[in-house]
């Protein structure tokens, strides 16, 4: 992946939003998002075949509009479905061992909060950092204590060229402090996933951005 293709990064699973994902899906890459990442986790998530099927009909949806579908955790579904990336959680497979299984032309994102964390991703050979929660957010249930977008203008100062998405809690009012601190790119669920019309949520967020 090239960086201008972290600039809007969509995440979305089934329960972010109440219309049916693959409709919120197309209205999002009309809206202009410039890549995406199938995360089905937490409450009422699907799973299993479900989530398989689900997954491959967004992955379709990502193919035609020549986005990247990246998915979250889960390695055996990414190779299944032919994913471009996979992103791994700090509390996930060890990225070492998820580069052993996946063809090196798999991108794989980690997240990342500390300098120590982000300079082991690089060491590991990660591709990309989510850095947040840059702001306060209730999509993930277990989210920490807000870092705020100093957190990668820190990682930028330590010399960290890696591209890096801030993530958590982002919407048009806050989007260019992101990008300010040093980001490559925002990562969005809610912002655009709850919206009511969503392809102008995504659309007024790239106008921020840019
Ligand atoms: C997956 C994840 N990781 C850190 S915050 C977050 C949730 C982001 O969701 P939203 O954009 O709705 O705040
Ligand atoms: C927990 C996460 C943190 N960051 C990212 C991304 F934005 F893709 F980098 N995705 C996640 N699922």
């Amino acid at each position: 992946m090239n960086k201008e293709q972290y600039l809007l990064y969509f995440i979305m699973g089934s329960n972010n939003t109440d219309k049916n994902p693959e409709d919120a899906l197309h209205e999002a890459v009309k809206g202009g998002v410039t890549c995406f990442q199938f995360r089905e986790k937490g409450q009422d998530a699907a799973e299993g075949t479900a989530k398989k099927e689900l997954g491959g009909r967004l992955r379709k949806i990502c193919r035609k509009a020549g986005i990247p579908f990246i998915v979250n955790d889960d390695v055996d579904l990414a190779m299944e479905l032919e994913a471009d990336g996979i992103h791994a959680g700090q509390e996930d497979t060890p990225l070492v061992d998820i580069k052993k299984q996946c063809p090196s032309s798999m991108t794989v994102g980690v997240s990342a909060k500390t300098v120590d964390e982000a300079e082991q991703a690089v060491q590991d050979g990660a591709d990309y950092l989510g850095v947040g929660p840059m702001f306060a957010t209730s999509t993930k249930e277990d989210a920490e204590t807000p870092v705020g977008p100093g957190a990668i203008r820190m990682l930028r100062e330590s010399g960290l060229s890696i591209p890096i998405v801030g993530i958590g809690g982002i919407d048009t009012d806050n989007a260019e402090s992101v990008m300010e601190a040093g980001a490559d790119g925002v990562s969005v669920i809610s912002a655009v996933s709850r919206a009511d019309d969503i392809q102008q949520a995504a659309g007024k967020l790239r106008e921020v951005l840019r």
